[in-house]
């Protein structure tokens, strides 16, 4: 049996936090805490599924472990959410922006393990929102706020502390996520 871990997965929009959230639940069978949001569905996205899709009422009536605002939108995700997952499975997962990623580090030491992404060049990010279908009106906002920008690099809490990764090749990555995983296991 491993030591209950929580796997944060933080990074800019569109650097492949989901994509690697979705490899350590597939490949690891890690259970994964769904958040809270007042952001709009994406197509294909479902409630209870990618999120817990609230509205600004439904939002605030939950009580958080942290919450952020992002790009104009609501975040928050829970102690019970975390409780939870782990009575399903000792590691676990969940996605993060950096504010929430620090508070966790913070909060939670060693049992937060940090993994930050990042891509070589922002325009890699767009292009990456753009095919997988995000509003252009939405996106274009999007990456102007304060938090994108923030979130492009790695913050100073996080330095030493989170493993950086460069997602600009998936081969190369899953192979990095699978030495970090087996110091865990
Ligand atoms: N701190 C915090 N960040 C969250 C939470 N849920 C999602 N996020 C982050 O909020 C940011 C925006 O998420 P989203 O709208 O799904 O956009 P995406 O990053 O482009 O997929 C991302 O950095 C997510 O990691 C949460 O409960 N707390
Ligand atoms: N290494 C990669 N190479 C090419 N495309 C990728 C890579 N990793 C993720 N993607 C794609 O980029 C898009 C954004 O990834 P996603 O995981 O949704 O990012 P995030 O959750 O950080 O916003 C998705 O369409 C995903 O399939």
């Amino acid at each position: 049996m491993s030591d209950q871990r929580v796997f944060v997965i933080t990074g800019a929009a569109g650097s492949g936090k989901t994509t690697v959230r979705n490899y350590l639940t597939s490949q690891f069978h890690m259970t994964k805490v769904i958040t809270h949001t007042t952001r709009q569905p994406r197509i294909h996205e479902k409630n209870g599924v990618d999120y817990y899709f609230e509205t600004e009422d439904s939002f605030g009536k939950n009580h958080y472990l942290e919450s952020v605002s992002y790009a104009g939108n609501r975040y928050g995700s829970s102690f019970e959410g975390l409780e939870n997952a782990w009575k399903q499975s000792d590691l676990i997962t969940i996605v993060l922006d950096t504010a929430g990623a620090i508070t966790y580090q913070r909060e939670l030491g060693d049992k937060a393990v940090i993994i930050f992404l990042k891509v070589d060049d922002s325009g890699t990010l767009l292009q990456r929102m753009k095919s997988r279908g995000d509003d252009t009106t939405i996106l274009t906002e999007r990456i102007k706020s304060n938090e994108y920008l923030r979130d492009l690099s790695l913050p100073d809490e996080l330095k030493g502390k989170a493993h950086v990764i460069n997602n600009n090749n998936w081969e190369l990555t899953k192979q990095r996520v699978d030495e970090i995983v087996n110091e865990y296991k």
